[in-house]
């Protein structure tokens, strides 16, 4: 069974829709065919041509769109990046694994136990 009903583009394809009319770009690993929408878009159309055909995630945030915005979003999304060329990959978060944290964890307990030692041992011996 296929893990979405969206359909798949790869970034070139997504890249030859941009122009004016006919312009796609890529929020968030999401393919939206923003054609129709340029004229009403409150944000000009000027910014939208500037990233057609393109990944457009951090200028869409940086405007800190609202939610109206995001909602209206939906009605544009034609599909999703294929997943191996989708720049969020599925492991979200720190690169570290469990291990490699416990091990940082372990090691500053040491680190400051060592100090804690150090510094009793130094305000015992001043008597
Ligand atoms: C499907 C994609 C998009 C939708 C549905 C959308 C929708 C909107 C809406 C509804 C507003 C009005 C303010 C708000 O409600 O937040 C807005 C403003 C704006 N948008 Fe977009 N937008 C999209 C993509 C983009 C992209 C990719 C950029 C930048 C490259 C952009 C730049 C702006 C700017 C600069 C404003 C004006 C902000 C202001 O004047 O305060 N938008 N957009």
């Amino acid at each position: 069974m296929a893990p979405t009903e969206l359909k798949q583009y790869s970034l070139a394809d997504v890249a030859s829709h941009n122009k004016p009319n006919d312009l796609w770009m890529i929020i968030h690993d999401k393919v939206y065919d923003v054609t129709k929408f340029l004229q009403e878009h409150p944000g000009g159309e000027e910014v939208l041509i500037e990233v057609a055909g393109k990944e457009a995630s951090s200028e869409f945030d940086d405007v800190g769109h609202s939610t109206d915005a995001k909602e209206s979003m939906k009605k544009f999304l034609v599909g999703e990046v294929i997943e191996a060329e989708r720049k969020a990959k599925k492991s979200h978060g720190s690169k570290m694994t469990p291990a490699a944290r416990s091990a940082l964890v372990a090691g500053s307990v040491l680190a400051i136990g060592a100090g804690l030692a150090m510094i009793f041992k130094a305000t015992g011996s001043r008597k």
